[in-house]
This record gives C-alpha cells, sequence and structure tokens, in this order.
C-alpha cells in the first residue's frame, strides 16, 4: 500500500512508515529525521507501508498470584480493582499492553508492589501470564516450547540485574564473555569481543581483575558488559543502578544512553527512580497497583499527566534534565538580515518593542544586536550591522536539555537561540520561558515573578534616533508613539500562563509552544528576539 509520510500510522498492526529509498522512519505528519525538505518530495512519493517488527509486544498481560488466578482475571477484566479481588489472590499485574520499538528505551516505572518485576518477569518467559501474551521479535512467547524458550532467551533477550550477580571466582573478561561461552562461542573468539564490550564499558584495562577487587559502579559496568557481550537485541535491566551511589549512578545512566546510541539495542529499564526515568527513557510506562497509568515520552508526562497520581509523582522531577531546548523555544519574533544594516535592526526594535534582535545571514544565524549597540552604531553613523553583532551570543541545539540553556542564559540577558545542524534558527529561549518551564508553573497562576531588570534603551530613544538620522516614525504611529505606548509592553513583567497546560494541545511540543506564547510580555522585558 503506497502512502505519505503524513499518513497515521496503524495502531492496531505494528506498521510504520518507511521511505523505500532511505529506510528511514517517518513522522507522523513529517518527513524522516534528518531529511531536507527535497527529500522529502521524494520520500512522500516513494514511501509505503512496511511490516515492522517491533522488538516486543505485551498484550493485555495479567498476573496473580494466588488461589483462584483465573476468577481474579475475570473479574479484574470486568473493571474490579486488585483489592476487590483480593480474596482470588494478588493481581500483580493488571492487563498491561504495550510495543516496544527496536533501539529504544522502554522505561517501567513504579513504586514498590506496582507489578514492575512481574512485567519483567513474564517478558522473558519466567513467570507465565495468567492471561495474555508477550511477542518477542513477533514469537510468542506464550506459545514457546521450552526449547524455544530458550532459544529466545539466549538469542534474544539479556538480563542486567541490580545486584550484579557476577561469578566471583572468574575475572572480569571471562565473566563479561559468560553468555559467549553458553553460546558455545569459542574461546579465542568469546574473549576477544568480551574485551571489545570492557572497553566500552570502561573497563578495557580491568580485564584481569576479579570481582571483589572492583567498586559497586564497576562491578555493575561488568553486569551491563555480559549483558551487551551476549549480542541480544533486547536487554531487560531491573533496577540496575538502584544499588549504586548517586553519582556513579549519574554516570551509569549517561554510558547507557551513550552505549544505546552506539549499539542501537533495545533496552527495557525498570526502576521506581522518575528522574531515572526520564533522564534514560525514550518512553515510560507509569504503573500503579498493577495498573500502567500512562505510557508517553518524559516530555508527555511531565507536560500532560494523565491523572492526579502522575502529576504528583512529576512535581518533584528535575525538570532541567528532562526538557530540551526544543520542547520550549518560542518563534524567533525578531530577526533581521544582516544586508539590513544597523538602521534596519532599529526598525525592527522599534515596531516589535523588543530589546535585541537575531541578525540572519542566508537564513543562518550569525549573531544578536541589542538595543544599546544599535542605538550607539546608528548616533556614530555606522551603518554596517555585522561590525556590531556579538558573534559570542550563546545557541543550543534543539535537543540540548534545559541544564545547558540554564548555563547559557547565565552569561547573557539576550533570549538563547537555538540552531540546528546548519546554523539556521528554529527559536529563542527568553530567560522568562526559561524559569516558567523549570518552575512548573500551575497553570491557575497568572503571574510570573518579576525578573531582573533588562537591558535596554529608553523606548523614545528608538523614534528620536531614528528621527534624527531622517527615518520616519512606523507606519500609522507618529514619531514617538512606540515610545508612549511602550511601557504598558515593556515594562510588564506580568505573563499569563493560563495556555501553559493545554490540555488539548496534540503535541507536547505543541503544549510547550503554549507556555512559549503565553508569556509574551516578559518575553519583551528580556528584550526578547
Ligand atoms: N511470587 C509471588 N507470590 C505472591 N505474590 C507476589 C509474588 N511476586 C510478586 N507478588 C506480589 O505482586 C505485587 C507486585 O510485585 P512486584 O514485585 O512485581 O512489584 P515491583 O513493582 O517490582 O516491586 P519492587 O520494586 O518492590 O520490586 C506485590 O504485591 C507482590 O507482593
Amino acid at each position: 500500500m503506497v502512502g505519505g509520510l503524513g499518513d497515521e500510522p496503524d495502531v492496531a498492526s505494528p506498521e510504520v512508515l518507511l521511505c523505500r529509498v532511505c529506510a528511514m522512519p517517518g513522522g507522523a505528519d513529517d518527513r524522516h529525521p534528518g531529511a531536507t525538505r527535497d527529500d522529502a518530495q521524494t520520500c512522500v512519493v516513494e514511501v509505503e507501508h512496511v511490516t515492522v517488527e517491533p522488538a516486543l509486544e505485551a498484550r493485555n498481560l495479567h498476573k496473580v498470584f494466588g488461589r483462584n488466578p483465573k476468577d481474579a482475571v475475570r473479574r479484574l477484566k470486568a473493571g474490579a480493582t486488585r483489592s476487590d479481588v483480593a480474596d482470588a489472590g494478588t493481581a500483580a499485574v493488571i492487563d498491561a499492553s504495550f510495543t516496544v520499538q527496536r533501539g529504544e528505551i522502554f522505561v517501567i516505572m513504579g513504586l514498590s508492589g506496582s507489578g514492575k518485576s512481574t512485567i519483567i518477569r513474564m517478558l522473558n518467559g519466567l513467570n507465565e501470564p495468567t492471561a495474555g501474551d508477550v511477542l518477542v521479535q513477533g514469537r510468542s512467547v506464550g506459545d514457546a516450547s521450552p526449547k524455544e524458550l530458550r532459544d529466545i532467551r539466549r538469542s534474544s533477550i539479556s538480563m542486567v540485574f541490580q545486584h550484579f550477580a557476577l561469578l566471583p571466582h572468574r575475572t572480569v573478561l571471562d565473566n563479561a564473555a559468560y553468555a559467549l561461552e553458553i553460546q558455545g562461542v569459542g574461546r579465542d573468539e568469546r574473549r576477544r569481543r568480551a574485551q571489545e564490550i570492557l572497553a566500552k564499558v570502561g573497563l578495557g584495562d580491568r580485564a584481569e581483575a576479579m570481582p571483589d577487587e572492583l567498586s559497586g559502579g564497576m562491578r555493575q559496568r561488568v553486569g551491563l558488559a555480559r549483558a551487551l557481550t551476549a549480542g541480544t537485541d533486547i536487554l531487560l535491566m531491573d533496577e540496575a543502578f538502584s544499588a549504586l551511589d548517586p553519582l556513579i549512578r549519574r554516570e551509569m545512566q549517561e554510558q547507557l544512553v551513550e552505549l544505546q546510541r552506539e549499539l542501537g539495542r533495545t533496552i527495557i529499564f525498570i526502576t521506581h527512580d522518575l528522574n531515572e526515568a526520564m533522564f534514560l527513557g525514550d518512553r515510560i510506562a507509569v504503573m500503579r497497583d498493577g495498573r500502567i497509568v500512562q505510557n508517553g515520552t518524559p516530555e508527555e508526562i511531565l507536560t500532560d499527566p494523565a491523572n492526579d497520581y502522575v502529576a504528583q509523582f512529576v512535581q518533584d522531577v528535575d525538570r532541567a534534565r528532562v526538557l530540551t531546548a526544543g520542547a520550549v523555544m518560542a518563534p524567533a519574533a525578531a530577526t533581521t538580515p544582516v544586508s539590513a544594516g544597523v538602521r534596519g535592526a532599529l526598525r525592527v526594535m522599534r515596531d516589535l518593542q523588543v530589546g535585541s534582535v537575531a541578525v540572519l545571514e542566508n537564513r543562518r544565524y550569525i549573531g544578536a544586536v541589542t538595543d544599546r549597540a544599535v542605538v550607539r552604531a546608528v548616533k556614530a553613523g555606522t551603518s554596517d550591522l555585522r561590525s556590531i553583532v556579538s558573534s559570542a551570543q550563546p545557541v543550543v541545539g534543539p535537543d540540548d536539555p534545559l541544564t545547558d540553556v540554564v548555563e547559557r542564559s547565565v552569561e547573557s540577558p539576550i533570549p538563547i537561540a537555538v540552531v540546528d545542524d546548519s546554523g539556521r534558527l528554529l527559536g529563542t529561549i527568553p530567560r522568562v520561558t526559561l524559569l516558567a518551564a523549570l518552575g512548573n508553573v500551575d497553570p491557575q497562576t497568572t503571574e510570573i515573578p518579576i525578573i531582573e531588570a533588562p537591558v535596554t534603551v529608553p523606548e523614545a530613544e528608538f523614534a528620536q534616533t531614528l528621527a534624527a538620522v531622517g527615518e520616519s516614525a512606523a507606519v500609522g504611529e507618529p514619531v514617538g508613539a512606540g515610545a508612549s505606548a511602550a511601557p504598558a509592553t515593556r515594562a510588564s513583567t506580568r505573563a499569563t500562563n493560563a495556555d501553559a497546560t493545554n490540555a488539548d494541545a496534540p503535541t507536547q511540543r505543541t503544549a510547550a509552544a503554549a507556555t512559549v506564547a503565553a508569556v509574551p510580555a516578559a518575553s519583551v522585558t528580556e528584550g526578547g528576539v
């Protein structure tokens, strides 16, 4: 079937859109990542529905421990809760369905007792579901014979445990090579492959050490190396970093993300720590009392929690680490081509009532100018805008976390520019937008706290400076009208945030854009581009 990249993927089947030319997955409403508009034209013609088997699917999984599991499931399916069926058994998992795509980090997050471990044990066949099924790369675990199950475990799924489970009398290298030994790979070959993976996890020089000579973090790295060496596509990680102290844990999280990018494995990670979930997960399933109460991207869960329970959970999340520049940026309102010169920049500032403007050359961002610098240059008779552009203005990429944006924002009062790989300006992040995003401003709040005074010249000076060099006032306004109108706009530090968490926003990016759109006055106060 031929379709466009804009077609909605069929939710019921595991179909995704692939470009037949480049084999890249298509987005829901755009070209594939990294493609140019021209590519998109080709792709829209060439794409077709191609069935790509997900790495793993859980279908209506139930697990009840106790006297009468089948009866409990029947009642659960009719809407009963965990406590309703307590007389029949413990409903550890209730109707859990999710799909994990290849190369994805999928996190299952929930408090103790919510059912995470039971789910993961059903995924690799250690626990038999009371109802429902698991498909690993399209193969049903429920229908598998014991031999097939062993084969699935050996070839498709490996597991990393919280407590390392290393063999104490074997060296690090032999531990890392263990899965290959089980698979019957020859000694030299398995040691070579294990050594390669040990180098990737930073233990290349500890291959001959014994496990008890290593720190906890190092031992967990060996556990990870062992799972990676096995070469299976899917890694199940059950609270794998929970026993590590916070700094090492952070390091391991970062390394896991890097390894995943490099090796492209599919990872299903269990944790009770939402910050960890948010940092690692491409998608997160939040569990409560045996049920998945929300399944979404970290940004979706943060900006659009499904219920009060999730909302309460996300209150304490380190937003700076989860949200990205692209998710909170605003469209760049004030831009000028460098060819427009200093006067052109000043006109933009006067008309838009902003204190700085982004300067573009061939649609690429080359820096920003402030109102002060522009007024000074006009008075000095300078016309070349390039000569006053501050190229030292910080820029970030759309995928950079807000932690990076915060650092840059300290360096400059001018809104941070968000640029793509080719230097094109995608948007800007005024400081007030940053504060609103980091502060999880309550949707009921109608005021954003006062921020530091912006560096701007008095309003009247724009008009006077332009008038002095023979420029007329803005269309339809007498000279100085901007000045008199300005204080209402520029001096205001108030910003309504009513739209910030619009529950109907179709995507989290749109929701984030709404946050931004809701603070125009304050961004102007910033001298906002
Ligand atoms: N073998 C079992 N027999 C009886 N009940 C069980 C068994 N395994 C788990 N349970 C119960 O099922 C529920 C879910 O347990 P599970 O271990 O899956 O939760 P969890 O989210 O992984 O918790 P934790 O983070 O503490 O490991 C709990 O009430 C638990 O007591």
